[in-house]
């Protein structure tokens, strides 16, 4: 139930190949993929064809987190590409439902994220869409922040949100995940992970993705 999506934003990007063999070989569910634009966000990362260059080394979900404006002109292209789940940031997307249908119709399955500041009632009419609500716990733009503990009541807001709608989407969070603080965003309710610097930076990624599910599950 609890899924370890490991952020190659964190990789060494000289090596982005063997750096996600080592991510599904460490146990991970899911490779976290962050796509920024230098508009949406203050960084840019990488595109499609990175992403399909990638896919024949992993067999793992590829999680691809668009930090872009104008998803929807880009959405076919990371699908093509090999993308199994696409997050669109909803402060991007004026046509949301559109977006989350887009998605959905190309075969993926649709997340839609949210920024710390973004409220949750901006997914009031599309819950029932999702397959997946992505809790930003930093401001996106770069890996290695601070959680916010502010998004701990956002989570368990958003977990009652999926239950009145009789919702299937699952609670994702990213941006300042570790060992110590992953119990108690897991037993807000959130049961998909995504760590950069505590994978990544790690000496033993296998023990840390480990530790990270042993420390979620424990609270569900
Ligand atoms: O989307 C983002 C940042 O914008 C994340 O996926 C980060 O890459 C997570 O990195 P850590 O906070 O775990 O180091
Ligand atoms: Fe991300």
């Amino acid at each position: 139930m609890i899924k370890i999506a490991p952020s190659i934003l964190a990789a060494d990007f000289s090596c982005l190949g063997q750096e996600i063999t080592r991510m599904e070989k460490a146990g991970a569910d899911y490779i976290h993929v962050d796509v920024m634009d230098g508009r949406f966000v203050p960084n840019i990362t990488i595109g499609p064809p990175v992403v399909a260059a990638l896919r024949s080394k992993s067999q793992l979900l590829f999680d691809v987190h668009l930090m872009i404006v104008e998803p929807e002109k880009y959405i076919p292209d990371f699908v093509k590409a090999g993308a199994d789940i696409i997050s669109v940031q909803a402060e991007t997307c004026p046509h949301l439902h559109r977006t989350i249908y887009q998605i959905k119709e190309l075969g993926a399955m649709a997340c839609v994220a949210l920024n710390p500041s973004t409220p949750l009632h901006t997914l009031e009419y599309v819950l029932s869409d999702l397959d997946m609500v992505l809790v930003m716990t930093v401001n996106p733009g770069f890996g290695g922040q601070t959680f916010i503990s502010a998004m701990l009541p956002k989570i368990a807001k958003l977990k009652d949100m999926i239950t009145t709608a009789s919702s299937q989407a699952v609670i994702q969070v990213d941006g300042g995940i570790h060992s110590g603080n992953i119990g108690e965003i897991a037993a807000a309710g959130a049961t998909v992970f995504v760590a950069g610097s505590a994978i990544f930076n790690s000496k033993n990624p296998e023990q840390a993705v480990a530790g990270l599910r042993r420390a979620a599950t424990e609270q569900v």
